[in-house]
């Protein structure tokens, strides 16, 4: 039985101050069954492991470097992050890939530095508008899959969070038979080269433009085991709405 994972990818927003919505997280997870992680920027990760201590809820890194050490001005590695305290860390969000022109290639080595240091892998795949519009979002996706996740995938190091690009701080979500497709293609796909024991235990999580309004309706696809939330995971106010609903699904 995969345990639901919500998933609050901060990104370069925040404060210190708001760090404080952790308690109201912590609160709600008392009734609660689903799992809970913040990944906030990574000047926050220790004072916010301090401030979960003693609580359910988790945190993460938003990206982390594939070496384990070195002149890498800037970088974390992520025996820095297990170090501190932080449990996750969230690999090739397409931020990362735009931005920062980060290949499938690279999310599987820093995949396989995060699983070195005893971290849990969300590692983000997804189609733009122009592969949706081509209609080979599930080439892309089968290819990105094939490509970030190295071998030794299993439901313990690994979470695979589906992000259409369009639907990245948008509003615009996907239609449910959408999700339901792409979701059923990871699944069977993990399947084909994990096999179906570690592919079972795979928890898929869906991101882009998920709310408060939209959660519980995304919640009820059968392959949607959580979900990694941008916006609506700064303020415990959206967030702890979101994992309400993905604990009644
Ligand atoms: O990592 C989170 C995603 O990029 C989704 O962001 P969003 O919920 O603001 O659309």
């Amino acid at each position: 039985m995969r345990r639901k994972l919500a998933a609050g990818n901060w990104k370069m927003n925040g404060t210190l101050a708001g760090l404080d919505m952790l308690a109201d997280v912590a609160a709600a997870m008392d009734s609660t069954r689903a799992e809970a992680v913040i990944c906030p920027p990574a000047p926050y990760l220790l004072p916010a492991v301090t401030k979960a201590q003693g609580t359910p809820v988790g945190i993460g890194a938003q990206d982390c470097h594939a070496e384990p050490k070195g002149a890498f001005t800037g970088d974390i590695s992520a025996s820095m992050i297990k170090e501190v305290g932080a449990t996750y860390v969230i690999l090739g969000h397409s931020e990362r890939r735009d931005a920062y022109g980060e290949t499938d290639a690279d999310v599987a080595a820093k995949a396989q530095a995060a699983w070195d240091a005893g971290l849990t892998a969300i590692i983000c795949i997804g189609e733009s508008e122009a592969d949706r519009s081509s209609g080979t979002t599930l080439d892309v996706i089968a290819e990105q899959l094939a490509g970030s996740l190295p071998d030794g995938c299993t439901g313990e190091n690994t979470v695979v969070a589906y992000e259409p690009i369009w639907a990245i701080g948008t509003g615009k979500i996907p239609t449910l038979d959408q999700i339901v497709e792409v979701h059923d293609f990871i699944r069977a796909t993990l399947a084909e080269r994990f096999g179906t024991d570690v592919s079972d235990a795979l928890r898929l999580l869906y991101g882009g433009s998920v709310k408060p309004d939209n959660a519980a309706e995304i919640f009820k696809v059968d392959n949607v085991d959580g979900a990694l939330i941008g916006g609506a995971s700064l303020r415990a106010a959206d967030f702890v709405p979101i994992l309400q609903a993905l604990s009644a699904a």
